[in-house]
């Protein structure tokens, strides 16, 4: 009798023990490591939480840096210095000798080397803002309670608790998935499986004329891919401005894209090394087919929130699957905020990165900010797009009279100079005040560039403010400044 009590108590105390081993304790808990968590993760650690930050990936940085922005843009901007090389180096007067050529191994290289270096960087920022990293899966046992259990890699090999006070939810998204088209990353594949093709295909057909259609398209195109785009929508480019789409189709198809716009994919299938796709006019329902290589499909992303158990705290969603929040990132509950893709907004990683600084802030502050209307967008193809602010189809949409100022890239000496001057900056501003109200580039360094109209739209600058500004010559921003005269008065250079 005596030693069974002694060997229940001391079991209680081994589990107590275990319990008591497996609890840590966190003012801030965020989930996700990606651009908005990590950056909410070291702003809270900076206004001094005790913080912590769960990533079951095995790397931080997300999306963004894993299989996203940065690996593409290592690809996009490798494919044009190739391109480059082969096709305007001799007018530039650099004359090669031999044969220019892809080894697809050192160009995957590169962009492995590229992302290990920075989200191993995180990982020090992590230690320098003393945030504390745990490598698992974090799911919710309640309001501040976090399970995590950890991945193999995970210096903690038994399952954790945290209890914290607070909680940021940046779980981010995920590949939208085309109803009957299986994935396979090697005939049939996502982004992920587009960054990492072991071998050029010859014809690469991609369904989305989106941002990462159009992006990898580019990649492959210029490696030497026949790129087919099959579109639903009458034009590309998702958000952008009507004309700087229609320019961006122009410029592409002159680089070899083939466009399908208004039609709908109805099946595709692999068939050993090929992938056969049926496709309809989405106006007339005619059908046609089309054999390629590998097929890319990017319909775009959804939320993620697998794993997450968010049911346990009845977490609310609304019909798209984003977490739904308040102006102050607040889901029902005031200790749990949510930032990113996995919520409302263009899923862009500079803007998690202001919700996850803003949501910071509002914990311990009470306030934050990120301002909606002037988020940039950038599509890295050549010449590059960019744009902030309202476009034409929204100003007209919401009845605000405004003026438009144009300046082409061909009259800006530096573009002309480096022989790279497709293009033109288009400003719109208001009618009556002159007040900027959007800006769009397709041209050189556009994602560069469209800094300073960011900067403008800040502060309200109008047109004439951004063109008494002195800018460097010969710089290509001077194209911007020159846009801004031409909406309320008259280009020099043009
Ligand atoms: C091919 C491609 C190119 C892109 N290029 C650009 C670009 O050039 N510029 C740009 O601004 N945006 C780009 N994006 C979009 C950008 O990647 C996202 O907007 C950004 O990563 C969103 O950041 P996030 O922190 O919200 O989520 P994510 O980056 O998706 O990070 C979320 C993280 O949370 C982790 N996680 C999820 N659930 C759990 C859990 N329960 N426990 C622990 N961890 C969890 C995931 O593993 C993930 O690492 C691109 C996207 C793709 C796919
Ligand atoms: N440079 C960047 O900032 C960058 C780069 C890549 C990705 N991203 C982000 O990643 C997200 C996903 O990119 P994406 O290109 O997949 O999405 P997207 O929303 O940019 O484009 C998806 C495209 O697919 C089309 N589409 C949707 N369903 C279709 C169907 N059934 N058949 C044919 N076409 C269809 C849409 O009309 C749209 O043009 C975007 O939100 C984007 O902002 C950003």
């Amino acid at each position: 009798m005596f030693r069974s009590t002694t060997s229940k108590y001391s079991s209680n105390l081994i589990q107590i023990q275990k319990q008591f081993l497996s609890t840590k304790t966190h003012d801030v808990v965020v989930i996700g490591g990606g651009p908005g968590g990590y950056v909410a993760a070291i702003k809270a650690a900076q206004l001094g939480y005790n913080t912590a930050c769960v990533e079951k990936r095995g790397r931080l940085g997300g999306t963004c840096l894993n299989v996203g922005c940065i690996p593409s843009k290592s690809l996009l901007n490798n494919s044009h210095l190739y391109q480059e090389i082969k096709e305007s180096a001799a007018k530039r007067g650099i004359d090669i000798k031999g044969d220019v050529s892809v080894n697809v191994q050192n160009f995957q290289k590169a962009k492995d080397d590229s992302v290990k270096q920075l989200t191993s960087g995180i990982e020090m920022l992590f230690k320098k803002n003393k945030v504390t990293y745990y490598k698992g899966t974090a799911s919710f046992k309640d309001q501040n309670t976090i399970k995590v259990v950890p991945i193999e890699s995970a210096a903690e090999k038994e399952e954790l608790e945290l209890k914290t006070e607070k909680v940021i939810i940046a779980t981010g998204s995920e590949v939208t998935p085309f109803p009957g088209i299986e994935i396979d990353e090697e005939r049939i594949v996502s982004s992920t499986g587009a960054l990492s093709l072991k071998e050029i295909p010859k014809r690469l057909a991609i369904i989305g004329g989106g941002i990462i259609g159009l992006e990898m398209g580019s990649v492959y195109s210029r490696l030497g891919s026949k790129v087919t785009i099959l579109e639903f929508a009458p034009a590309i480019g998702a958000s952008m401005d009507g004309e700087i789409a229609k320019t961006t189709q122009k410029f592409l198809k002159k680089q070899g894209f083939d466009f399908k716009l208004g039609q709908k994919v109805v099946s595709a299938k692999r068939n050993n090394d090929v992938v056969d796709i049926e496709y309809e006019d989405v106006k007339t329902g005619k059908k046609e087919s089309l054999q390629s290589d590998v097929l890319l499909v990017a319909i775009g992303r959804r939320p993620y929130m697998q794993g997450l158990n968010a049911e346990a705290i009845g977490l609310e969603v609304d019909k798209r699957g984003r977490v739904v929040i308040d102006d102050q990132f607040n889901t029902k509950y005031p200790n749990i905020k949510c930032i990113g893709d996995v919520t409302f907004g263009p899923m862009l990683a500079h803007k998690a990165e202001e919700e996850g600084i803003a949501a910071a802030e509002f914990f311990k502050n009470g306030h934050g900010h990120v301002n909606y209307n002037n988020i940039p967008s950038v599509m890295y193809s050549h010449p590059e797009v960019a744009w902030v602010g309202k476009t034409e189809e929204q100003l007209k949409a919401e009845n605000i009279e405004y003026k438009i100022g144009k300046f082409p890239f061909i009259a800006n000496s530096r573009a002309k100079t480096n022989m790279d001057s497709e293009g033109f900056v288009k400003i719109l501003i208001d009618a009556k005040t002159e007040r900027i109200l959007g800006a769009h580039i397709i041209g050189p360094n556009a994602g560069e560039m469209i800094a300073e109209a960011g900067l403008a739209l800040e502060y309200g600058a109008s047109a004439e403010d951004v063109a008494r500004v002195c800018h460097a010559h010969p710089t290509l921003s001077e194209a911007f400044k020159e846009a801004n005269l031409a909406a309320f008065s008259k280009p020099i250079n043009f």
